[in-house]
Protein backbone atom coordinates (compact mmCIF):
# COMPACT_ATOMS: atom_id res chain seq x y z
CA UNK A 1 0.00 0.00 0.00
CA UNK A 2 1.02 3.39 -1.01
CA UNK A 3 1.99 6.26 1.17
CA UNK A 4 2.86 9.91 1.12
CA UNK A 5 5.17 11.47 2.66
CA UNK A 6 5.05 15.74 3.52
CA UNK A 7 7.83 17.53 4.97
CA UNK A 8 6.04 20.92 6.06
CA UNK A 9 6.39 24.37 5.79
CA UNK A 10 6.27 25.85 2.61
CA UNK A 11 3.80 28.25 1.20
CA UNK A 12 1.93 26.73 -2.23
CA UNK A 13 2.53 29.51 -5.28
CA UNK A 14 1.88 28.72 -8.88
CA UNK A 15 -0.95 27.17 -10.75
CA UNK A 16 -3.40 23.84 -10.40
CA UNK A 17 -5.35 22.43 -12.87
CA UNK A 18 -8.64 21.51 -11.23
CA UNK A 19 -10.19 17.97 -12.77
CA UNK A 20 -13.19 16.75 -13.72
CA UNK A 21 -16.19 16.33 -10.61
CA UNK A 22 -15.78 12.21 -9.45
CA UNK A 23 -19.09 12.97 -8.03
CA UNK A 24 -20.72 14.10 -11.52
CA UNK A 25 -18.44 11.71 -13.76
CA UNK A 26 -20.00 8.50 -12.04
CA UNK A 27 -23.30 9.11 -12.48
CA UNK A 28 -23.22 10.43 -15.89
CA UNK A 29 -21.02 7.10 -17.06
CA UNK A 30 -24.05 5.47 -15.50
CA UNK A 31 -26.36 7.10 -17.59
CA UNK A 32 -24.74 5.55 -20.84
CA UNK A 33 -26.77 2.56 -19.60
CA UNK A 34 -30.48 4.78 -20.68
CA UNK A 35 -29.03 4.40 -24.45
CA UNK A 36 -27.76 2.09 -27.13
CA UNK A 37 -26.12 4.79 -28.62
CA UNK A 38 -22.39 5.98 -27.68
CA UNK A 39 -22.69 8.28 -24.74
CA UNK A 40 -19.04 10.58 -25.48
CA UNK A 41 -18.10 12.03 -21.82
CA UNK A 42 -15.02 14.38 -22.03
CA UNK A 43 -12.98 16.03 -19.04
CA UNK A 44 -13.48 12.27 -17.12
CA UNK A 45 -11.30 12.58 -13.89
CA UNK A 46 -8.25 9.42 -13.87
CA UNK A 47 -9.60 8.32 -10.45
CA UNK A 48 -9.67 4.68 -9.11
CA UNK A 49 -13.66 5.23 -8.88
CA UNK A 50 -13.99 5.44 -12.03
CA UNK A 51 -11.59 2.44 -12.97
CA UNK A 52 -14.06 0.93 -10.87
CA UNK A 53 -17.36 1.42 -12.29
CA UNK A 54 -15.34 0.69 -15.60
CA UNK A 55 -15.96 -2.50 -14.46
CA UNK A 56 -19.37 -2.69 -13.35
CA UNK A 57 -20.27 -0.89 -16.46
CA UNK A 58 -18.39 -3.30 -19.07
CA UNK A 59 -20.01 -6.46 -17.04
CA UNK A 60 -23.37 -4.97 -18.01
CA UNK A 61 -22.15 -5.11 -21.61
CA UNK A 62 -21.27 -1.58 -22.38
CA UNK A 63 -18.52 -1.39 -25.04
CA UNK A 64 -15.66 1.27 -23.05
CA UNK A 65 -13.04 3.29 -24.86
CA UNK A 66 -10.95 6.16 -23.96
CA UNK A 67 -9.12 8.15 -26.42
CA UNK A 68 -5.42 8.25 -26.58
CA UNK A 69 -3.05 11.32 -25.99
CA UNK A 70 -3.54 14.23 -28.09
CA UNK A 71 -1.11 17.07 -28.90
CA UNK A 72 -0.66 19.37 -25.88
CA UNK A 73 -2.33 17.62 -23.33
CA UNK A 74 -0.52 15.71 -20.59
CA UNK A 75 -1.30 13.33 -17.82
CA UNK A 76 -3.60 16.23 -15.88
CA UNK A 77 -5.88 17.09 -18.89
CA UNK A 78 -9.03 14.94 -18.88
CA UNK A 79 -10.01 11.83 -20.41
CA UNK A 80 -12.58 11.60 -23.39
CA UNK A 81 -14.56 8.09 -22.85
CA UNK A 82 -16.75 6.73 -24.88
CA UNK A 83 -19.82 4.29 -23.83
CA UNK A 84 -21.89 2.25 -25.27
CA UNK A 85 -24.45 -0.18 -24.17
CA UNK A 86 -25.64 -1.77 -27.63
CA UNK A 87 -27.55 -4.09 -25.28
CA UNK A 88 -27.41 -5.04 -21.74
CA UNK A 89 -26.18 -8.36 -21.32
CA UNK A 90 -26.69 -8.95 -17.81
CA UNK A 91 -28.79 -7.28 -15.19
CA UNK A 92 -27.17 -8.60 -11.90
CA UNK A 93 -24.20 -6.25 -10.21
CA UNK A 94 -22.46 -8.25 -8.51
CA UNK A 95 -21.39 -7.94 -4.56
CA UNK A 96 -17.72 -8.04 -5.19
CA UNK A 97 -17.87 -4.87 -7.58
CA UNK A 98 -20.62 -3.39 -5.88
CA UNK A 99 -19.23 -3.31 -2.41
CA UNK A 100 -16.21 -1.57 -3.56
CA UNK A 101 -17.81 1.70 -4.80
CA UNK A 102 -21.31 2.31 -3.39
CA UNK A 103 -22.66 4.62 -6.09
CA UNK A 104 -22.41 1.44 -8.41
CA UNK A 105 -25.85 0.97 -6.46
CA UNK A 106 -27.29 3.97 -8.52
CA UNK A 107 -27.24 1.22 -12.22
CA UNK A 108 -30.27 -0.17 -10.93
CA UNK A 109 -32.12 2.95 -11.69
CA UNK A 110 -31.32 2.56 -15.74
CA UNK A 111 -31.45 -1.00 -15.41
CA UNK A 112 -34.64 -1.45 -14.75
CA UNK A 113 -35.96 1.32 -16.58
CA UNK A 114 -34.63 -0.17 -20.02
CA UNK A 115 -34.64 -3.93 -19.04
CA UNK A 116 -37.71 -4.20 -17.13
CA UNK A 117 -35.55 -5.63 -14.24
CA UNK A 118 -32.75 -5.76 -11.78
CA UNK A 119 -30.59 -7.20 -9.71
CA UNK A 120 -28.02 -5.34 -8.06
CA UNK A 121 -26.43 -5.97 -4.65
CA UNK A 122 -26.67 -3.76 -1.58
CA UNK A 123 -23.64 -1.65 -1.19
CA UNK A 124 -23.06 -1.76 2.23
CA UNK A 125 -21.79 0.83 4.10
CA UNK A 126 -18.56 2.46 4.46
CA UNK A 127 -16.44 4.19 7.03
CA UNK A 128 -18.21 7.33 7.23
CA UNK A 129 -21.36 5.50 7.79
CA UNK A 130 -24.13 2.90 7.38
CA UNK A 131 -25.42 4.55 4.31
CA UNK A 132 -29.02 2.60 3.49
CA UNK A 133 -30.83 2.56 0.21
CA UNK A 134 -34.52 2.65 1.56
CA UNK A 135 -35.06 5.85 -0.69
CA UNK A 136 -33.85 4.24 -3.62
CA UNK A 137 -35.91 1.34 -2.97
CA UNK A 138 -39.41 3.61 -1.77
CA UNK A 139 -38.88 5.62 -4.88
CA UNK A 140 -38.63 3.28 -7.39
CA UNK A 141 -41.91 1.37 -5.94
CA UNK A 142 -43.33 4.43 -6.55
CA UNK A 143 -42.54 4.21 -10.50
CA UNK A 144 -44.48 0.75 -10.52
CA UNK A 145 -41.44 -1.77 -9.74
CA UNK A 146 -41.49 -4.52 -7.59
CA UNK A 147 -38.91 -5.10 -5.27
CA UNK A 148 -37.59 -8.00 -3.03
CA UNK A 149 -34.52 -7.72 -0.82
CA UNK A 150 -32.93 -11.82 -1.94
CA UNK A 151 -29.63 -12.99 -0.32
CA UNK A 152 -28.07 -9.21 -0.27
CA UNK A 153 -29.40 -8.00 -3.39
CA UNK A 154 -31.97 -5.39 -4.32
CA UNK A 155 -34.46 -7.46 -6.82
CA UNK A 156 -36.18 -4.90 -8.78
CA UNK A 157 -39.00 -6.07 -11.68
CA UNK A 158 -40.88 -4.09 -13.94
CA UNK A 159 -41.87 -6.23 -16.96
CA UNK A 160 -44.42 -3.68 -18.50
CA UNK A 161 -41.95 -1.29 -18.31
CA UNK A 162 -41.56 2.17 -14.93
CA UNK A 163 -44.77 4.47 -14.67
CA UNK A 164 -44.56 8.08 -13.68
CA UNK A 165 -45.07 8.77 -10.12
CA UNK A 166 -44.47 11.43 -7.05
CA UNK A 167 -41.23 10.30 -4.95
CA UNK A 168 -40.59 12.11 -1.70
CA UNK A 169 -37.17 12.25 -0.32
CA UNK A 170 -37.43 11.68 3.58
CA UNK A 171 -34.03 13.15 3.51
CA UNK A 172 -32.30 15.17 0.95
CA UNK A 173 -30.11 12.60 -1.02
CA UNK A 174 -27.85 13.27 -3.67
CA UNK A 175 -27.45 9.68 -4.70
CA UNK A 176 -31.39 8.35 -4.82
CA UNK A 177 -32.12 12.01 -6.80
CA UNK A 178 -29.69 10.88 -9.08
CA UNK A 179 -31.01 7.02 -9.91
CA UNK A 180 -34.84 8.13 -9.66
CA UNK A 181 -34.12 10.64 -12.31
CA UNK A 182 -32.59 8.84 -14.81
CA UNK A 183 -35.17 5.70 -13.88
CA UNK A 184 -37.92 8.15 -14.56
CA UNK A 185 -36.09 9.53 -17.82
CA UNK A 186 -37.81 6.11 -19.63
CA UNK A 187 -40.81 5.80 -17.46
CA UNK A 188 -44.72 6.36 -19.01
CA UNK A 189 -45.78 9.53 -17.90
CA UNK A 190 -44.94 12.05 -15.80
CA UNK A 191 -42.47 12.06 -12.29
CA UNK A 192 -42.04 14.52 -9.53
CA UNK A 193 -38.89 14.48 -7.35
CA UNK A 194 -39.89 15.98 -3.98
CA UNK A 195 -37.08 17.12 -1.64
CA UNK A 196 -34.64 16.22 -4.26
CA UNK A 197 -30.86 16.82 -4.19
CA UNK A 198 -29.83 20.67 -5.30
CA UNK A 199 -26.24 19.89 -5.94
CA UNK A 200 -24.19 21.03 -9.37
CA UNK A 201 -23.70 16.83 -9.77
CA UNK A 202 -27.72 16.80 -10.44
CA UNK A 203 -27.75 19.16 -12.64
CA UNK A 204 -24.95 18.15 -14.86
CA UNK A 205 -26.40 14.62 -15.13
CA UNK A 206 -29.98 16.74 -15.79
CA UNK A 207 -28.16 18.46 -18.69
CA UNK A 208 -26.94 15.99 -19.59
CA UNK A 209 -30.11 13.72 -20.08
CA UNK A 210 -31.82 16.36 -22.00
CA UNK A 211 -29.49 16.62 -24.00
CA UNK A 212 -30.07 12.94 -24.88
CA UNK A 213 -33.37 12.86 -25.04
CA UNK A 214 -35.01 13.41 -21.50
CA UNK A 215 -37.60 15.86 -20.28
CA UNK A 216 -36.45 17.22 -17.29
CA UNK A 217 -37.20 20.20 -15.55
CA UNK A 218 -36.16 22.09 -12.14
CA UNK A 219 -33.10 19.92 -11.82
CA UNK A 220 -31.06 22.20 -9.05
CA UNK A 221 -34.11 23.21 -7.14
CA UNK A 222 -35.95 20.75 -4.61
CA UNK A 223 -38.51 19.79 -6.93
CA UNK A 224 -37.86 17.81 -10.56
CA UNK A 225 -40.16 16.70 -12.92
CA UNK A 226 -39.26 14.50 -15.63
CA UNK A 227 -41.44 13.28 -18.85
CA UNK A 228 -40.80 10.10 -19.62
CA UNK A 229 -39.67 9.39 -22.93
CA UNK A 230 -39.82 6.00 -24.84
CA UNK A 231 -35.81 6.32 -25.83
CA UNK A 232 -32.97 8.28 -25.39
CA UNK A 233 -29.58 8.97 -27.56
CA UNK A 234 -26.36 9.24 -27.28
CA UNK A 235 -24.96 12.49 -26.70
CA UNK A 236 -21.22 14.50 -26.12
CA UNK A 237 -21.06 16.19 -22.78
CA UNK A 238 -17.76 17.33 -20.87
CA UNK A 239 -18.12 16.94 -17.16
CA UNK A 240 -18.52 19.68 -14.55
CA UNK A 241 -14.94 20.97 -12.51
CA UNK A 242 -14.75 19.48 -9.38
CA UNK A 243 -16.01 21.79 -6.63
CA UNK A 244 -14.86 19.56 -3.56
CA UNK A 245 -11.03 19.42 -5.35
CA UNK A 246 -11.52 23.21 -5.91
CA UNK A 247 -12.40 23.55 -2.16
CA UNK A 248 -9.87 21.35 -1.20
CA UNK A 249 -6.89 22.70 -2.71
CA UNK A 250 -7.92 26.06 -2.11
CA UNK A 251 -7.85 25.16 1.68
CA UNK A 252 -4.72 23.86 1.09
CA UNK A 253 -3.46 27.12 0.30
CA UNK A 254 -5.06 29.21 3.26
CA UNK A 255 -3.31 26.63 5.25
CA UNK A 256 0.25 27.45 4.26
CA UNK A 257 0.39 30.98 2.90
CA UNK A 258 0.64 31.76 -0.63
CA UNK A 259 -0.76 32.18 -4.00
CA UNK A 260 -2.71 29.88 -6.39
CA UNK A 261 -4.72 29.83 -9.11
CA UNK A 262 -7.16 26.78 -9.35
CA UNK A 263 -7.66 26.98 -13.49
CA UNK A 264 -10.58 25.76 -14.55
CA UNK A 265 -12.30 26.20 -10.76
CA UNK A 266 -15.61 27.50 -10.80
CA UNK A 267 -16.43 29.37 -7.94
CA UNK A 268 -20.40 29.58 -8.65
CA UNK A 269 -20.74 25.66 -7.50
CA UNK A 270 -18.84 26.14 -4.20
CA UNK A 271 -19.94 29.78 -2.97
CA UNK A 272 -20.69 28.59 0.58
CA UNK A 273 -17.26 27.05 1.27
CA UNK A 274 -15.89 30.17 -0.33
CA UNK A 275 -17.66 32.77 1.87
CA UNK A 276 -16.73 30.28 4.84
CA UNK A 277 -12.72 30.70 3.72
CA UNK A 278 -12.91 34.00 2.85
CA UNK A 279 -14.02 35.12 6.71
CA UNK A 280 -10.45 32.78 7.39
CA UNK A 281 -9.00 35.51 6.05
CA UNK A 282 -7.88 33.63 2.70
CA UNK A 283 -8.62 36.15 -0.23
CA UNK A 284 -10.36 34.26 -2.97
CA UNK A 285 -11.29 36.16 -6.40
CA UNK A 286 -12.45 34.76 -9.79
CA UNK A 287 -9.81 34.81 -13.12
CA UNK A 288 -10.25 34.33 -16.34
CA UNK A 289 -8.76 31.22 -15.50
CA UNK A 290 -10.53 29.75 -12.63
CA UNK A 291 -9.90 31.26 -8.74
CA UNK A 292 -7.05 32.44 -7.33
CA UNK A 293 -6.57 31.45 -3.36
CA UNK A 294 -4.27 34.06 -1.44
CA UNK A 295 -3.35 34.49 1.60
CA UNK A 296 -0.68 36.36 3.25
CA UNK A 297 1.38 36.54 6.32
CA UNK A 298 -1.53 37.12 8.50
CA UNK A 299 -3.28 34.24 11.22
CA UNK A 300 -6.26 32.17 10.29
CA UNK A 301 -9.58 33.33 12.10
CA UNK A 302 -11.44 30.65 13.68
CA UNK A 303 -14.87 30.52 12.11
CA UNK A 304 -17.93 27.86 13.24
CA UNK A 305 -19.36 25.56 10.60
CA UNK A 306 -22.75 23.23 9.95
CA UNK A 307 -22.68 20.73 6.67
CA UNK A 308 -25.41 20.83 4.85
CA UNK A 309 -26.98 19.58 1.60
CA UNK A 310 -26.86 21.96 -1.42
CA UNK A 311 -26.31 25.16 -1.20
CA UNK A 312 -25.17 24.57 2.65
CA UNK A 313 -21.09 23.55 3.23
CA UNK A 314 -20.60 20.57 1.66
CA UNK A 315 -20.08 17.55 3.73
CA UNK A 316 -17.46 16.53 1.65
CA UNK A 317 -15.16 19.56 2.61
CA UNK A 318 -15.75 19.38 6.37
CA UNK A 319 -12.43 16.88 7.29
CA UNK A 320 -10.68 19.83 4.82
CA UNK A 321 -11.53 22.68 6.92
CA UNK A 322 -11.17 20.86 10.25
CA UNK A 323 -7.38 21.07 9.19
CA UNK A 324 -7.30 24.58 8.58
CA UNK A 325 -9.07 25.21 11.31
CA UNK A 326 -6.62 23.03 14.06
CA UNK A 327 -4.34 26.34 12.78
CA UNK A 328 -6.75 28.97 13.96
CA UNK A 329 -7.20 31.99 16.53
CA UNK A 330 -9.19 30.47 18.87
CA UNK A 331 -11.94 27.79 19.16
CA UNK A 332 -14.70 27.03 16.33
CA UNK A 333 -16.89 24.69 15.93
CA UNK A 334 -17.47 21.97 13.35
CA UNK A 335 -21.33 20.06 12.91
CA UNK A 336 -21.69 17.50 11.01
CA UNK A 337 -25.04 16.94 9.76
CA UNK A 338 -25.17 14.42 6.81
CA UNK A 339 -23.33 11.24 7.85
CA UNK A 340 -22.99 10.09 11.28
CA UNK A 341 -19.46 8.56 11.60
CA UNK A 342 -17.44 11.56 9.51
CA UNK A 343 -14.81 12.41 12.83
CA UNK A 344 -12.68 9.83 12.15
CA UNK A 345 -9.77 12.10 11.03
CA UNK A 346 -9.82 13.53 14.46
CA UNK A 347 -7.78 11.30 15.80
CA UNK A 348 -5.54 11.30 13.40
CA UNK A 349 -5.33 14.80 13.32
CA UNK A 350 -4.02 14.83 16.79
CA UNK A 351 -1.46 12.53 16.17
CA UNK A 352 -0.22 16.01 14.71
CA UNK A 353 -0.73 18.07 18.25
CA UNK A 354 -4.24 19.67 16.97
CA UNK A 355 -6.56 20.28 20.08
CA UNK A 356 -9.98 18.24 19.15
CA UNK A 357 -13.11 17.63 21.32
CA UNK A 358 -16.17 15.89 20.26
CA UNK A 359 -19.26 16.41 21.72
CA UNK A 360 -22.20 14.00 19.75
CA UNK A 361 -22.05 15.48 16.25
CA UNK A 362 -19.58 18.56 16.96
CA UNK A 363 -16.04 18.72 16.82
CA UNK A 364 -14.84 21.60 19.31
CA UNK A 365 -11.23 22.80 17.61
CA UNK A 366 -8.83 24.81 19.61
CA UNK A 367 -6.10 26.51 17.36
CA UNK A 368 -2.54 25.21 18.02
CA UNK A 369 0.57 27.65 17.49
CA UNK A 370 1.66 24.69 15.36
CA UNK A 371 1.70 20.69 14.45
CA UNK A 372 4.56 18.58 14.30
CA UNK A 373 4.72 16.24 11.68
CA UNK A 374 3.97 12.52 12.05
CA UNK A 375 3.18 8.96 11.28
CA UNK A 376 -0.92 9.09 10.25
CA UNK A 377 -3.50 6.68 8.81
CA UNK A 378 -6.23 7.53 5.81
CA UNK A 379 -9.64 6.08 7.44
CA UNK A 380 -12.18 7.59 4.47
CA UNK A 381 -11.45 9.87 0.74
CA UNK A 382 -11.76 13.23 2.82
CA UNK A 383 -9.76 11.90 6.10
CA UNK A 384 -7.27 11.08 4.01
CA UNK A 385 -6.32 14.83 2.10
CA UNK A 386 -7.09 16.67 5.68
CA UNK A 387 -3.92 14.59 6.85
CA UNK A 388 -2.16 15.92 3.83
CA UNK A 389 -3.51 19.53 4.44
CA UNK A 390 -2.35 19.35 8.27
CA UNK A 391 1.08 18.19 6.83
CA UNK A 392 1.69 20.47 4.92
CA UNK A 393 1.66 23.26 7.49
CA UNK A 394 3.22 21.12 10.13
CA UNK A 395 6.85 20.95 11.31
CA UNK A 396 9.19 18.10 10.52
CA UNK A 397 8.23 15.25 8.57
CA UNK A 398 4.51 13.59 8.10
CA UNK A 399 3.61 10.25 6.51
CA UNK A 400 0.53 9.50 5.22
CA UNK A 401 -0.26 5.71 5.27
CA UNK A 402 -3.38 3.51 3.27
CA UNK A 403 -3.49 6.04 0.71
CA UNK A 404 -5.93 4.46 -1.75
CA UNK A 405 -8.49 6.31 0.14
CA UNK A 406 -6.98 9.20 -1.81
CA UNK A 407 -6.76 7.92 -5.26
CA UNK A 408 -10.41 6.97 -4.88
CA UNK A 409 -10.71 11.48 -5.78
CA UNK A 410 -7.88 13.12 -6.36
CA UNK A 411 -6.32 13.00 -9.57
CA UNK A 412 -2.30 13.05 -8.83
CA UNK A 413 -2.60 15.01 -5.82
CA UNK A 414 0.95 14.79 -5.00
CA UNK A 415 1.68 16.08 -8.32
CA UNK A 416 -0.56 19.06 -8.47
CA UNK A 417 1.29 19.98 -4.96
CA UNK A 418 4.35 19.71 -5.81
CA UNK A 419 4.04 22.26 -8.77
CA UNK A 420 3.22 25.11 -6.43
CA UNK A 421 6.54 24.22 -4.42
CA UNK A 422 4.58 21.56 -1.52
CA UNK A 423 7.61 18.79 -0.33
CA UNK A 424 5.79 15.80 -0.88
CA UNK A 425 6.16 12.53 -2.43
CA UNK A 426 4.41 9.25 -2.83
CA UNK A 427 6.19 6.30 -1.41
CA UNK A 428 5.19 3.44 -3.18
CA UNK A 429 5.24 -0.21 -1.43
C1 LIG B 1 -20.63 9.50 -5.43
C2 LIG B 1 -21.28 10.66 -4.76
O1 LIG B 1 -21.85 11.53 -5.38
N1 LIG B 1 -21.17 10.69 -3.41
C3 LIG B 1 -21.75 11.83 -2.67
C4 LIG B 1 -23.20 11.53 -2.35
O2 LIG B 1 -23.23 10.34 -1.60
P1 LIG B 1 -24.67 9.63 -1.36
O3 LIG B 1 -25.55 9.90 -2.52
O4 LIG B 1 -24.39 8.23 -0.97
O5 LIG B 1 -25.20 10.42 -0.09
P2 LIG B 1 -26.70 10.85 0.18
O6 LIG B 1 -26.88 12.25 -0.30
O7 LIG B 1 -27.61 9.80 -0.34
O8 LIG B 1 -26.73 10.80 1.78
C5 LIG B 1 -27.30 11.84 2.52
C6 LIG B 1 -27.91 11.22 3.78
O9 LIG B 1 -29.06 10.46 3.40
C7 LIG B 1 -29.00 9.15 3.96
N2 LIG B 1 -29.69 8.21 3.06
C8 LIG B 1 -29.37 8.17 1.74
C9 LIG B 1 -30.01 7.29 0.90
C10 LIG B 1 -31.03 6.45 1.42
O10 LIG B 1 -31.66 5.67 0.71
N3 LIG B 1 -31.32 6.52 2.76
C11 LIG B 1 -30.68 7.39 3.60
O11 LIG B 1 -30.97 7.44 4.80
C12 LIG B 1 -27.52 8.89 4.09
O12 LIG B 1 -27.28 7.86 5.05
C13 LIG B 1 -27.00 10.22 4.52
O13 LIG B 1 -27.19 10.37 5.92
O14 LIG B 1 -23.74 12.62 -1.57
C14 LIG B 1 -23.06 12.82 -0.32
C15 LIG B 1 -23.76 13.94 0.42
O15 LIG B 1 -23.64 15.12 -0.30
C16 LIG B 1 -21.59 13.12 -0.55
O16 LIG B 1 -20.92 13.17 0.71
C17 LIG B 1 -20.96 12.04 -1.41
O17 LIG B 1 -19.62 12.44 -1.79
C1 LIG C 1 -18.29 10.20 0.33
C2 LIG C 1 -17.78 10.40 -0.87
O1 LIG C 1 -17.92 9.54 -1.95
P1 LIG C 1 -18.76 8.19 -1.93
O2 LIG C 1 -20.21 8.59 -1.82
O3 LIG C 1 -18.44 7.55 -3.24
O4 LIG C 1 -18.30 7.40 -0.72
C3 LIG C 1 -17.00 11.61 -1.24
O5 LIG C 1 -16.83 11.83 -2.49
O6 LIG C 1 -16.60 12.32 -0.32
Amino acid sequence: MDSIKIVGGTQLNGAIPISGAKNAALPLMIASLLTDETLTLENVPRLRDVAQLTHILTNHGVDYSVDGKRLGQDQLTGQTVHLRAREVVDTTAPYELVSKMRASFWVVGPLVARMGRARVSLPGGCAIGTRPVDFFIEGLKALGADIDIDSGYVVAQAPNGLRGGRVTFPKVSVGATHTLMMAAALARGETELVNAAREPEVVDLADCLVGMGARIEGAGTGTIRIQGVERLSGHRHSVIPDRIETGTYAMAVAMTGGDVVLEGARGDLLEAALDVLRQTGAEITETNSGLRIYRNGNGIASVDVTTEPYPGFPTDLQAQFMALMTRAHGHSRITETIFENRFMHVQELARLGARIRIDGHTAIVEGVPALRGAPVMATDLRASVSLVIAGLAAEGETTVSRVYHLDRGFERLEEKLGRCGAQIERISA
